[in-house]
């Protein structure tokens, strides 16, 4: 009789086995998609988009002076380009970036607002409801995403820029391609500063990562398998110490949720220490840890007991001071005090420290090796990283049924 899950695609191991990141041929193989592939284009994707960006007609946004609010609007990855908006344009941005995911526009935005609508697919409602509302109030539009999309024709009857990017992976993987355009249209408004050596040098640490993470490099050279072997069989806990490595953590839970079907819990350091730093003394922290049995086979452990891993995501001390920001010295000692709350109580803990001159490329420096370990952590488990069989049944479960069917 077929089971529950029959037809839901759902294949994998239970137990991750390391021996499945050994052999290269065999990585490419459990990965039909090229989610590795796709990854590794990250730096491409930062000079393809600036590229793209430089050609669209940026300058009419500036026409009109400072905006009063930018929305970025958009779903799932879309709409974690608003939040490296907001990060990389830092405290001091003159106005406020607001990230707003559902459909349409908050009920406030008008005429003196800019709306950056962006969808990989060019197609998700969230998007297109967003270049619709903007036009309709007489907002400023800027939209990005898959050429020749219905959010295409959308800007071109609103007579808005649109960059197109085109789709070449899952929009997971099409995270640079989609924030460099996000990061243009503001700088054209004179909101961030992004300069083109930054772009250069973002991309450069883009590649470089990847050619560290490559399949071929084993894992105690390769920092994304032992990344992805350390959370093996864990509750990943990802704590970010600045609001842009903060960025960085939310990220790999998205990117660990889709592509290793892990739970994730991740957030800012500052608000965890406050709250649910609690999770180190618990049942799956502190706990499980001071009641192992040493004396007992590591293999039936592993099994039986389910254990935090902390991810620590720190900004290295390389912020600018700024005195809207919370001092560098501060999240300095907040990152040292958690990694030592976790040694105390034998929680394990990996740290992963920015590098990079500029807020873009530090958290490329964040981003990147968290998010081979994603795909690392799904081909150690067997599960195809591309594949996302409920996130796809529930779209099919929750869309209206075609009038005539109802
Ligand atoms: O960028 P879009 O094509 O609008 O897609 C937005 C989101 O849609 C789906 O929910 C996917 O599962 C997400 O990975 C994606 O980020």
């Amino acid at each position: 009789m077929a089971g529950p899950f029959e037809g839901a695609g759902l294949t994998g191991r239970r137990v991750a086995d390391e021996s499945l990141l050994s052999d290269e041929k065999t990585m490419l193989e459990n990965d039909p998609g090229g989610m590795l592939r796709a990854t590794a284009s990250a730096g491409a994707q930062v000079r393809e988009s600036a590229a793209l960006a430089a050609e669209a007609n940026l300058g009419v946004l500036a026409d009109e002076g400072r905006p009063r609010a930018v929305v970025v609007a958009g779903i799932g990855t879309a709409g974690l380009t608003g939040d490296i908006l907001a990060t990389v344009a830092g405290p001091r941005c003159p106005v406020p970036v607001i990230g707003h995911r559902s459909a349409g526009v908050p009920g406030w935005v008008g005429a003196a607002d800019v709306v950056i609508a962006v969808s990989a697919s060019g197609r998700s409602p969230e998007a297109l409801a967003a270049a619709d509302a903007a036009a309709r109030r007489g907002a400023r539009l800027v939209a990005i995403g898959n050429p020749d999309s219905e959010l295409q024709a959308m800007a071109e009857r609103a007579r808005a820029p649109f960059i197109p990017v085109p789709r070449r992976a899952p929009a997971r993987a099409s995270l640079w391609g989609l924030a460099v355009p996000v990061l243009l249209a503001a700088r054209s408004l004179g909101l961030v500063k992004v300069n083109e050596a930054d772009l250069a040098e973002t991309a450069a640490r883009l590649d470089a990562d990847a050619e560290r993470c490559r399949a071929g490099a084993e894992s105690f050279v390769n920092p994304a398998k032992s990344l992805a072997l350390g959370l093996a069989g864990s509750i990943p806990i990802v704590w970010g110490s600045s609001p842009l490595a903060t960025v960085a953590a939310r990220r790999f839970a998205d990117t660990l949720a889709a592509n290793a079907r892990y739970p994730v819990m991740a957030g800012a350091l500052g608000e965890a220490g406050r709250g649910r730093v609690g999770l180190l003394d618990g049942p799956f922290g502190g706990l499980a840890e001071s009641s192992r049995d040493i004396f007992a086979d590591p293999d039936e452990l592993a099994e039986l007991s389910t254990r935090l891993r902390l991810v620590v995501l720190r900004d290295g001390g390389l912020n600018p001071e700024d005195e809207a920001d919370e001092p560098v010295a501060v999240e300095e000692r907040r990152a040292d005090a958690v990694q030592t709350l976790a040694e105390r109580r034998g929680v394990r803990c990996d740290v992963v420290t920015a590098e990079g001159g500029s807020a873009l490329e530090r958290l490329a420096s964040l981003v990147a090796v968290p998010d081979f370990a994603s795909i690392y952590l799904a081909l150690a488990h067997g599960l195809d990283p591309m594949a996302v069989p409920a996130i796809n049944e529930m779209k099919e479960l929750s869309n209206p049924l075609p009038e005539g069917l109802q």
